[in-house]
């Protein structure tokens, strides 16, 4: 499913102000169906909140955000976010909780689900922790299961507010990969917000670079290297100059 976004404004009402904060300026962004957006910028440069009005969970001030040919009014099932916190069910299992809402789904059999999670499970380690409940996890051990949920669901939108920024760079690594294979498998659009380089150029067909005060598109690169990306590579190093370079990387 495509997103557009068109002359979006967003104010917020200044804390003990008199006057209203200009957080995001006119911003104009297409992104196709199927493409991987990643969001790239400052603290405080809007990433979060241009992703929670795409999301429907909030409003623009004005200006607009089409997701497949429809004005986005309120949260929808299509668009799954994705924050940092995570939140699991304390009284279900990780697989229950990995489970919920897949058994709604009616293309895919209650077996088939289960032989999902279960390959997902293994795969981040965690098969042997699959009956156990979340109190019993680690921050670490619990960010992987909710992410996981969140694959499983097939959303054909993801968006995702900076999901791995708390696990370690192995844990982070490997979860990059596996939503590259999530994604090329299934060809969800994702718009994903991070103020890692590194992650921006592993993940995004386009990086989108953004400003602070207030928060714009400064500029928007692609990314033409095949998948999976080698960060070692000569290409990727020379990526991460130019990017680096459009950045005012004090800010960070
Ligand atoms: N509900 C709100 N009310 C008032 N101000 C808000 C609200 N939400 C966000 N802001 C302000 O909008 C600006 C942008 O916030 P936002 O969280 O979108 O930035 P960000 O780029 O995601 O930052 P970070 O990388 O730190 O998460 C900040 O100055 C923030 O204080």
């Amino acid at each position: 499913m495509a997103i557009e976004i068109k002359n979006i404004n967003k104010s917020f009402h200044g804390r003990g102000l008199d006057h209203d904060i200009k957080v995001l300026d006119d911003v104009n962004l297409n992104i196709g169906d199927g493409e991987f957006v990643c969001l790239l910028g400052p603290s405080g440069c809007g990433k979060t909140t241009l992703l929670r009005l795409i999301a429907g969970l909030d409003q623009p001030t004005s200006g607009e955000v089409i997701a497949d040919g429809e004005v986005v009014k309120k949260p929808s099932g299509d668009r799954a976010v994705i924050f940092q916190q995570y939140s699991l069910f304390p009284w279900l299992t990780v697989l229950e909780n990995v489970m919920f809402g897949l058994n709604l789904k009616k293309d895919r059999t209650k077996e088939e689900n289960l032989k999902a999670a279960e390959r997902y499970l293994e795969s981040v380690g965690l098969i042997d922790f699959k009956d156990s409940y979340p109190h019993e996890l680690s921050g670490g051990m619990k960010q992987r299961v909710a992410i996981i949920r969140s694959l499983l669901n097939h959303s054909p939108i993801l968006l995702m507010d900076e999901p791995f920024s708390a696990l370690d760079m192995q844990n982070r690594h490997m979860l990059q990969e596996q939503l590259i294979g999530v994604w090329k498998r299934f060809k969800n659009t994702i718009v994903f917000v991070t103020h890692d380089v590194d992650e921006a150029i592993y993940l995004a067909d386009k990086i989108v670079i953004m400003d602070k005060n207030p928060g714009k598109i400064k500029e928007v690169f692609d990314v033409d290297m095949p998948r999976l990306r080698k960060r070692e590579s000569e290409e990727f190093i020379k990526i991460q100059e130019e990017v680096l370079d459009k950045l005012n990387v004090e800010d960070f």
